[in-house]
């Protein structure tokens, strides 16, 4: 599945003018949606807004009671939905839960209990995972089966801001390695991972779209959101230096220091961001405090051990 460059812009799922009515109401209508391979498109809106319903619609699991949704052949799917119907009472295992969607073969299986770090948690119980660990979890599930199209419906839900990071960072690389196209449901602009192309808003129909810079100034995200969108530089801005698993900072020009530079763009009250751009990776003693992104001029405080 690696993507060869003239298969980049080969659409994989197409929405034109798409709704899905149910006891008399529309719950989205109208909706305009292409992904295609390589490429990541988030899901936006309130509470709702029919983002579920809308990747429903995109997966095949509801049909358009108007407009029409196209797939490409063949598609393979990998899904994670919003909520699992899972008996908690009853042990179940990770290797198990790999299994329940259909049999994998061990060698899939293994290799993308691998890819999401978790290959030490086979045999661990899901009931006892962390909320990052579970997603991590559902998401190998998804990508054994080497799918075209990688549908997450929150996939960050449960997991703490710099869980969010590495979970957001992994699902960069799965569409880095495997080409596969991503879309990705959020409840606000401020989850969207860095390496989103396209944001499409929803509230019952396409309020606005675009790259999330452009989303965040658009007046019809404000108005539904009734957010500054100030938080938005915190996914434009790029780390120009990686911290090393052993603490030290290997910089963009191949220098390797004990500690970052005042001006390495990273410090107190600069917006930033973590995505999957800027191979920025967190080590203990390189402590974060988070502002809500949402709040005006928000930015990122940091304190370097
Ligand atoms: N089968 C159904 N019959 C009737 N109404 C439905 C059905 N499925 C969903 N809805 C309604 O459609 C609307 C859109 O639901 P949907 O789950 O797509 O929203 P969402 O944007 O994903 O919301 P959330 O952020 O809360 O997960 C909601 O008001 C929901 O109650």
């Amino acid at each position: 599945m690696l993507m060869p460059s003239s298969a980049r812009q080969q659409s994989l799922v197409s929405l034109a003018n798409a709704g899905i009515r149910r006891q008399g109401r529309w719950l989205v209508r109208g909706v305009d949606l292409t992904l295609s391979r390589g490429e990541i498109v988030t899901l936006i809106g309130p509470n709702g807004a029919g983002k579920s319903t809308t990747a429903k619609l995109a997966i095949g699991v509801l049909r358009p009671d108007e407009g029409s949704v196209q797939r490409a052949d063949g598609l393979a799917i990998g899904y994670v939905p919003q909520k699992l119907s899972i008996d908690w009472t009853m042990p179940l295992s990770v290797e198990r839960l790999m299994h329940l969607t259909g049999r994998l073969a061990e060698t899939d299986l293994a290799a993308a209990l691998e890819a999401v770090g978790i290959p030490h948690l086979r045999k661990a119980e899901v009931q006892h995972l962390s909320g990052g660990e579970f997603q991590r979890a559902l998401l190998a599930r998804a990508i054994a089966r080497k799918p075209d199209l990688l549908v997450l419906d929150e996939p960050v839900q449960g997991v703490d801001f710099a869980g969010e990071t590495a979970l957001y960072g992994l699902i960069g690389e799965i569409r880095n390695r495997t080409g596969c196209g991503i879309l990705m449901i959020s409840h606000d602009l401020h989850m969207v991972m860095a390496g989103t192309d396209t944001v499409v808003c929803l509230n019952g129909h396409v309020c606005c779209r675009g790259t999330p810079a452009a989303v965040s100034q658009s007046d019809d995200y404000r108005k539904l959101f009734g957010a500054p969108g100030a938080g938005l530089a915190l996914y434009t801005h790029r780390h120009d230096h990686t911290h090393l698993p052993d603490g030290r900072v290997l910089h963009r020009d191949g220098s390797v220091t004990d500690h970052c530079h005042p001006d390495d763009g990273h410090h107190h009250g600069h917006p930033h961001a973590h995505g999957i751009h800027d191979g920025h990776d967190h080590h203990p003693g390189h402590d974060h405090a988070h502002h809500d992104p949402r709040d005006a001029g928000a930015g990122e405080a940091h304190r370097h051990a």
